[in-house]
């Protein structure tokens, strides 16, 4: 099985006359997991990639591949697979075909397009013209191009884009098995649903700037937590909150109890005797907090806090 690789961006800068496309970023990239790298349209995301894998010269900083300038590298396509959005397949050639040219001058056996094509699900319309190719599957002919050097890198510019419902679900749990097994993923996209669920880490990136870097759970864990509480007999409910000199909000789903932990909500409604019928911790929605992000509204939440940390200490 291939090793995957840290990527290690340090101060990484470009600046394209007055623009700056992508600002002192600096970040790491960890093997065994998928990590979404985020922004909105224009954020930096592909220029950053692209000074990663050698195809723009920054004007500041590095970015490294297992500790190596992508120039640096040895066997490139044994090291990292890349289909960065704009992969361009020639529409006369046969999928198996542009493989197979691929794979020569990279010094890879031939029996490995069949494989990689299998991979992907184009076994049967790898000998198809690429021309006639849905979009969908141009982006699976660009993954398997990926694939060809079995590479403990893999680098995926929006690997979404053109897929259906079906090919979303196939290509999430197909990135999650390939970091399974030990390899960095990094996947860019500019939809945090898209990434949500596919994705253990994230990097988001606006105008340029690093906004945060951390796990999922760790974006939303921030100070705005609710409870949701309910009762089957909610005027009972509300005056054991009023009795209790806690505020609330009515909603559908019952009545929201902003920066109290749900002990404090239940401990309430037992003082006055009343029958629950829900009560749960929730966060701030994870979209909220990307958007808020992203446009500057929102600042990135703190690290996580000592109490945390040594109460999962504690349990190792
Ligand atoms: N070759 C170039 N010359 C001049 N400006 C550029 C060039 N490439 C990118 N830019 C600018 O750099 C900024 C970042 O662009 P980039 O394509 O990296 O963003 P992105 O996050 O990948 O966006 P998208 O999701 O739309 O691809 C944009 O303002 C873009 O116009």
């Amino acid at each position: 099985m291939p090793d995957g690789h840290v990527l290690e961006f340090s101060g990484l800068t470009k600046r394209f006359g007055a623009v700056t496309a992508v600002d002192a970023l600096t970040a790491r990239v960890e093997p065994g997991v998928v990590t979404g790298f985020l922004g909105p349209n224009g954020a930096g995301k592909t220029t950053t990639l692209r000074m990663l894998l050698g195809l723009v010269r920054a004007s500041d900083g590095t970015a490294t591949i297992g500790g190596k300038r992508y120039a640096q590298l040895t066997h490139p396509l044994q090291t990292v697979g890349a289909a960065l959005e704009a992969s361009s397949f020639h529409p006369g050639r046969t999928a198996a075909r542009h493989l197979a040219v691929y794979a020569q001058a990279a010094g890879i056996r031939r029996p490995r397009v069949d494989e990689v094509l299998g991979q992907v699900g184009l076994a049967d319309v790898g000998g198809r013209k690429v021309g006639g190719y849905s979009l969908g599957m141009r982006q699976r002919l660009g993954l398997a191009y990926t694939l060809l050097g079995d590479p403990g890198v893999l680098v995926l510019d929006e690997p979404a884009n053109g897929l259906d419902p079906e090919g979303i679900r196939w290509m999430r749990g197909f990135l999650q098995a390939l970091a399974a097994e030990g390899r960095t993923v990094l996947v860019s996209s500019h939809q945090l649903t898209e990434i949500q669920q596919t994705a253990q880490d994230v990097l988001i990136l606006a105008r340029g700037r690093l906004v945060f870097q951390g796990s999922l759970r760790e974006l939303t864990d921030t100070d705005e937590q609710a409870t949701v509480v309910d009762a089957p007999d909610r005027d009972a409910l509300a005056r054991a909150l009023d009795a209790a000199a806690l505020a609330y909000q009515p909603m559908r789903a019952g009545f929201v109890v902003a920066g109290v932990e749900p002990v404090a909500v239940g401990a309430a409604a037992a003082a006055q005797g009343v029958a629950l019928s829900a009560l749960q911790r929730r966060g701030p929605a994870l979209e909220e907090v990307f958007l808020g992000l992203v446009d500057g509204t929102r600042e990135a939440p703190s690290p996580t806090p000592d109490v945390t940390a040594s109460v999962e200490g504690g349990a190792r």
